[in-house]
């Protein structure tokens, strides 16, 4: 299929706590999203949604099962060019910004330009800014980390993560570290990425708001999918 982005295909994931106790996670879960959606996971604590977006974006191996980006099978796809496809195709968005504290904000989001060496250090300098004037920062493009907001803070974590115009962009709890006010500016922003420039958003999230906010909710339990569903307004149109 020409738009599909991602498909899991079977994927168990299993655990080996200790020699003889193991822990399956995902039991067997299939699932295909198509390009320019925007998805929420939620379920309750320990559901395996983590572990299912980790997958997702190749952080992480299935025991069994397979997993195809961008019509490629990254099943076995070895560390050093997993790492090359995931700094090309995957902007990955975490709780905790992880922007590296020396740095200023249009440093710290010309870093994957940097890595993938596609650009001169002009045009990196000149995305970076763009990027940042995307997430409405352009009066803090010197600010390091620590004198940026928490939500500021998140802002450079996505424009960092749209530098290399990534097929698809996953958030695991982007906005669990968030006052409200701020989540609601993140928020608003994964919609406008999805509507405006047709940006591929899976967002794993406790926050019912949100998760209501997607055109598509899958909702786990127990490592399986109890519902997946299309939303128009934050109510259901029709169970996949
Ligand atoms: N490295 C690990 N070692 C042991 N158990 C793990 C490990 N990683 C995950 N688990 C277990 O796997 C299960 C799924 O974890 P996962 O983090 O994917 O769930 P989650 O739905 O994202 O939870 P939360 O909402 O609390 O972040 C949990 O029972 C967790 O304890």
């Amino acid at each position: 299929m020409a738009d599909e982005i991602l498909r899991l295909e079977h994927i168990q994931k299993e655990l080996e706590l200790s020699r003889d106790v193991r822990q399956t996670i995902i039991p067997n879960l299939s699932l295909r999203i198509t390009a320019g959606e925007f998805v929420s996971i939620t379920g309750p604590s320990g559901s395996g949604k983590s572990t299912l977006l980790y997958i997702m974006g190749g952080l992480d191996k299935p025991s069994s099962g397979r997993v195809f980006l961008d019509g490629e099978d990254i099943t076995e796809t070895e560390e050093k060019e997993m790492t090359r496809i995931r700094n090309r195709k995957i902007g990955f968005i975490y709780q905790f910004h992880f922007l590296l504290p020396e740095f200023n904000a249009v440093e710290n989001v010309s870093m994957p330009m940097l890595i993938g060496g596609r650009l001169s250090r002009k045009e990196t300098r000149e995305r970076a800014m763009a990027l940042l004037d995307m997430v409405e920062l352009q009066d803090k493009y010197t600010n390091k980390p620590s004198q940026l907001s928490g939500g500021q803070q998140q802002r450079v974590a996505i424009a960092r993560a749209l530098a290399n115009e990534p097929k698809v962009l996953l958030g695991d709890e982007p906005t669990g570290n968030l006052d409200s006010r701020s989540a609601d500016k993140v928020y608003q922003l994964f919609e406008r990425l999805n509507r405006e420039l047709g940006q591929t958003v899976i967002v794993v999230t406790h926050d019912e708001e949100f998760a209501n906010r997607a055109g598509r909710r899958i909702h786990l339990v127990d490592g399986k999918i109890e519902s997946d569903r299309v939303l128009r307004d934050g109510v259901p149109v029709l169970s996949q």
